[in-house]
């Protein structure tokens, strides 16, 4: 359609629309600017706070550590003891929970990892490095001052910045929430997403012949909800442009994101567009020079953000990391990452058709001799297929100008996270 005129007050706005592709890079700010941060805020226990995003900076409520105590299994001592002698006899045991003690002169004690340092004593030697005659111990070489003493605010002092604040909560997050004794926290609240598939040939049981099971909503609802967000399933819409418009119209202010799969393209039937404006809404821009997902649409209806993703399964997948991602991100306070950043050495030859960017699932193979990742590419460009992704370590992504990748070349990637997994 590129070149297509129009009359002055003609309203064929949606061949305006697609008079020429969005870069990937507009249309991701096209999507980031329909959402704004949200302002909600609840306090949720530790337990529940693992993916949720704090609203502000968390300080440490106090140093830590709050005590001087030993780093090792050993025994305390004063180093002005030791001068002119290797043994000292041993005044008693202190142990992790013990109230700290005092060191007696001339005199060692044997202390075990994570005890208070008894008063007077300024070092802590391994018991690897003594000989323990258990009233008596030797010590092989005079240890340094301070050594194997934690010192208390060593590892954090009252008031720092322990996380930054609409970082996302991950496990060591509750672990270091909880060394603080911070049993709950402020977070955003979850955004809601409303999830739709469109199409006459969706099934959710058994198939007729011609039917297809619906593989999109299931993915999305999956993707949504790892990214943290709260997700209502709405079902499957029939290829019908009144029924769609209903369902549209029927959604109350509730949701923050408004996210479908299919009937965005060329087809009679694919009435995606026409129904958000039918109920009420507005299209705001419409079709990507990206490859899967060429046919995407954003839009607005009431105060939900609607992004309308197409129905070919890996289109779907590429369009959530791209741009649903990022206004999740954006609707927590959080900085959308880019995409695909990560740089890699391809291992393939390939010669491509220039003129959208194209995501493709990739493996890594090894790596070169800088540490590069070298990645294989997986799959031939259909976006109608996940199966290439079940073999994948990430998605690599080539501008939309390349029209040939040659081993060796430097491309970039995002791996997908698979933090202790082999493979
Ligand atoms: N004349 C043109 N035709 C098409 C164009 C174009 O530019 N001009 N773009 C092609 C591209 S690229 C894509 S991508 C698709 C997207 O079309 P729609 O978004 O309208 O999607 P549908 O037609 O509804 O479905 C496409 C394909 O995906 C299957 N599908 C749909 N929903 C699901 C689901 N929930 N689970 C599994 N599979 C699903 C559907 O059966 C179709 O096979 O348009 C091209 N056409
Ligand atoms: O954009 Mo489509 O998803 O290339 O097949």
């Amino acid at each position: 359609m590129d070149g297509a005129s129009f009359r002055p007050g003609c309203d064929c706005d949606d061949l305006a629309l697609h008079h020429a592709l969005l870069s990937h890079e507009d249309a991701r700010n096209l999507a980031l600017g329909l959402v704004r941060p949200m302002r909600d805020i609840e306090t949720v226990p530790l337990h529940a706070a693992l993916g949720r995003h704090c609203t502000t900076d968390i300080r440490a409520p106090h140093a830590m550590p709050a005590f001087d105590n030993s780093a090792m299994d050993g025994f305390a001592l004063r180093l002005a003891d030791l001068d002119g002698r290797c043994c000292l006899p041993v005044a008693g045991c202190v142990a992790a929970g013990d109230a700290p003690g005092t060191l007696p002169p001339d005199a060692a004690m044997r202390i075990y990892t994570g005890a208070p340092i008894p008063d007077g004593a300024d070092c802590v030697v391994m018991v690897e490095a003594c000989i323990d005659k258990g009233d008596r111990v030797h010590i092989d070489a005079a240890p340094t001052p301070g050594a194997n003493i934690r010192r208390a605010g060593s590892d954090q002092s009252s008031g720092e910045v322990l996380i930054a604040a609409h970082t996302r909560i991950r496990p060591h997050h509750v672990g270091l929430l909880a060394a603080n004794g911070l049993n709950a926290i402020a977070v955003t609240r979850r955004p809601r997403v409303a999830v739709y598939s469109t199409g006459d040939e969706l099934s959710e049981g058994v198939c007729r012949p011609g039917h297809i099971p619906d593989a999109n909503r299931p993915m999305l609802c999956a993707l949504l909800a790892e990214a943290g967000a709260e997700v209502e399933d709405r079902g499957i819409l029939p290829d019908d442009l009144d029924a769609t418009a209903a369902a549209f119209a029927a959604l109350d202010d509730r949701f923050d994101l408004i996210v479908t799969s299919g009937a965005v393209s060329m087809g009679g039937k694919d009435h995606v567009r026409a129904a958000l404006r039918a109920a009420g809404g507005d299209l705001d821009g419409w079709r990507v020079a990206l490859k899967p997902g060429k046919p995407v649409m954003f839009g607005r209806l009431g105060t939900a953000a609607f992004t309308g993703l197409p129905g070919n399964p890996f289109a779907v997948h590429v369009g959530f990391h791209l741009f649903v991602a990022a206004q999740l991100a954006r609707l927590v306070g959080a900085t959308p990452a880019d995409f695909a950043t990560d740089p890699a050495v391809a291992g393939f030859d390939w010669t491509r058709k220039p003129g959208r960017a194209e995501v493709f699932p990739v493996r890594r193979t090894g790596h070169d001799t800088a540490g590069r990742p070298v990645l294989e590419r997986l799959g031939k460009s259909v976006s109608a297929t996940l199966a290439p992704l079940a073999a994948a370590d990430g998605l690599a992504m080539v501008p939309a100008a390349t029209h040939h990748v040659a081993q060796g070349d430097t491309i970039h990637w995002q791996p997908f996270c698979t933090a202790g997994v082999a493979s």
